[in-house]
Order: C-alpha cells, then structure tokens, then sequence
C-alpha cells in the first residue's frame, strides 16, 4: 500500500497493492493495521456507504458540520473525479481543493479527513463507489458547499451540466457556509 501525500497535506492519495493473476485480481480494500501504520492515522471507521450513478453525476459538496466524517472513497465500478475541499478556517489551505481520478482501473483510494467538503462527477457512463466513513450519518447535521462556487473555482472535468440533487443545486457559496475552526 503506497500513500501519497497531496497538494493538501492531510489528504491522502491511496494505492494498494494489487495481486494480478490469470482469474483476475485480489487485494486488500482496507486493513485497519496498515492503514495506522502507512498513514499514522489512529482513526475507525465505523460506516460503510456505496452508491451508484449514472455518467455527468454530481454528488456533493457534502460535509457534516456536527459529527464531521472522515471519509475513505474508492471507486468500485466506472471512474470518477472525487473532490476534497478544506473548510478549515484555521488552515493554510482553507478553500483550496484536490481532485484525483478514482477508477475501478487504478483501484486508488482518497482520504478525506473531517473538516473537508467531499464530492465526486461521474466520467464513465456509470459509476459505483464506496467509502468509509469516520462517523455515523446525521442528516442534521448535513450541510452542502455549492458545487461550482466561484471562489473555490474546482476544474470539474464534466462533459455537461452536472445531474445534480435538489439539495444540490442549492448548495451554500464557501463565504456563506457553515465552517471549521
Ligand atoms: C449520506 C447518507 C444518505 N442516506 C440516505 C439519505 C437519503 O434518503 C439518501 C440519499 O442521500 P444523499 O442524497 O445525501 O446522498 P449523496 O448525495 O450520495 O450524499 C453523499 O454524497 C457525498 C459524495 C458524500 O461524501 C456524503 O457521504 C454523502 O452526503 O440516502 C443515508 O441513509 N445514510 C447516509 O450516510
């Protein structure tokens, strides 16, 4: 399992090691061992969500303000642009973004800690992804970062409008949002 740190230190890109052989491929999706050992991180995960969504797909920016998730994406079936955004007030990087490419292909993964806005496009006709998270769903608490705010600027790489949820569509600008220390 290889971890790369990204342009925002604490999120983390993923790559685990794959076993590749005439059936096809085995590997370990997550190890609580390993994941403590590469990244340093002491955390649990103590939920596991899956979606699935058509192509053009846009989920998010989701975050919970109360009860933050740490969130573990993959991307089990298609490819998808998955965006981590800092909404930590206090940080260096506070409104800046990353976006890596997850795909059933490159079986890479992206740690999102809490404090951070998360939301994905989907590229592929469709796409499945999976993801842990830190703490448990709490629809209170769920807030939502508008999608394409200009002073985050995120370079979706979408062919179209996005199809995005009524919750969505109305999401906050970040100089309105609910924020992090
Ligand atoms: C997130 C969640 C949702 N739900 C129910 C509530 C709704 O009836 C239905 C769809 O929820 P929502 O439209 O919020 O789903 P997404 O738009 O995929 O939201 C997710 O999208 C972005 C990418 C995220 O990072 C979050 O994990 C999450 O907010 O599932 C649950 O029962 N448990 C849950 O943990």
């Amino acid at each position: 399992m290889k971890v790369e740190i990204t342009a925002i230190p604490d999120v983390l890109l993923i790559t685990p090691k794959v076993f590749a052989d005439a059936r096809g491929f085995f590997y370990e999706s997550y190890n609580h061992q390993t994941f403590v050992e590469k990244t340093g991180l002491d955390i649990n995960f103590v939920q596991d969500n899956h979606s699935r969504s058509q192509k053009n797909v846009l989920r998010g920016l989701h975050y919970q303000i109360g009860k933050p998730q740490g969130k573990l994406v993959r991307a089990l079936v298609g490819t998808i642009q998955d965006v981590a955004v800092d909404l930590r007030k206090s940080s260096p990087t506070f409104g800046q973004s990353v976006s890596y490419i997850l795909s059933a292909e490159n079986y890479q993964q992206l740690w999102i800690p809490a404090g951070f806005a998360h939301g994905f496009a989907v590229l592929s006709d469709v796409a499945e992804v999976a993801y842990k998270a830190t703490d448990y769903y709490a629809p209170a608490e769920d807030r939502c970062l508008l999608w394409n705010d200009p002073d985050v600027a995120i370079a979706w790489q979408l062919s179209d409008t996005p199809i995005v949820s009524a919750k969505d569509a109305v999401g906050k600008l970040l100089k309105e949002a609910e924020l992090f220390a």
